[in-house]
């Protein structure tokens, strides 16, 4: 990768939703560029589209106008086939709730995804345990999600998006279902990770004090990024 090319770029990205025949337009021409190793914080009021943005940028889904470039490639002008093979090079993903796979332990939850991009196994366990450990989970890495409290599920989550060393990792009010105090320490620690494996973040929130610990703010509002 060449290092001054940025990790995303979003030029007029635009979507609209057709809702009992009414038309919304969420996004009315988005415009962003995130550099290797930035941590951006994207603030907006319910509704403004911050998830919306998210999945345009993580390319989970389509109806979008505009290009969505990542890591200099043309998103846009992919099929399904070489967004998938985009997503998985370069791309993490941390939700609110933690969507860890119910019957497998959190070093498999971590394993998982590293197969998946065609890691060999050994290897793929030696980096769960390191980022795990990392994150302070050492003594869990055999329990299942159940037996894990809400903070170490997030944690495991946070694992699982880094696991492939993404250049972007998305997340998308990745310590919203915490209470305040798990919450705090939760998003440092994920900051300090992000940090120590130098990937660029986007994070959309709510919370104005965990945007302000992040390299830069971006703030959706009426469709544009102000
Ligand atoms: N599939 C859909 N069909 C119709 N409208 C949709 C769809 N998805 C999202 N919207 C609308 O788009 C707008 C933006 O939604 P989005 O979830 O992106 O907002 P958000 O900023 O992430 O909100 P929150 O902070 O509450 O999660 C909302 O008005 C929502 O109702």
């Amino acid at each position: 990768m060449n290092s001054a090319q940025p990790v995303v770029r979003l030029t007029n990205l635009t979507r609209s939703f057709e809702q009992g025949g009414e038309r919304i337009d969420v996004l009315r021409g988005v415009n962003l560029s995130i550099g290797p190793g930035e941590i951006v914080a994207l603030l907006g009021p319910s509704g403004s589209g911050k998830s919306t943005m998210l999945q345009a940028v993580g390319l989970l889904e389509g109806g979008f106008g505009g290009k969505i470039e990542i890591v200099g490639t043309d998103a846009s002008a992919l099929a399904t086939d070489g967004r998938t093979k985009l997503r998985r090079e370069h791309l993490g993903f941390v939700y609110q709730f933690h969507h860890l796979l119910p019957d497998f332990n959190a070093i498999e939850n971590v394993v998982m995804p590293q197969l998946v991009a065609g890691k060999e196994r050994g290897a793929a366990e030696e980096r769960a345990r390191e980022i795990l450990s990392a994150l302070g989970l050492a003594h869990r890495l055999t329990h299942r999600p159940s037996q894990l409290s809400g903070g170490e599920q997030q944690r495991v989550a946070v694992a699982r998006a880094l696991a492939n060393r993404p250049h972007l990792v998305l997340a998308d009010e990745p310590t919203g279902n915490l209470d305040e105090h798990t919450a705090d320490k939760v998003f440092a620690e994920f900051l300090e990770l992000v940090r120590g494996e130098g990937s660029a973040a986007l994070v959309a929130t709510h919370n104005e004090r965990l945007a302000a610990r992040m390299d830069r703010v971006v703030r959706l509002h009426e469709g544009v990024l102000e």
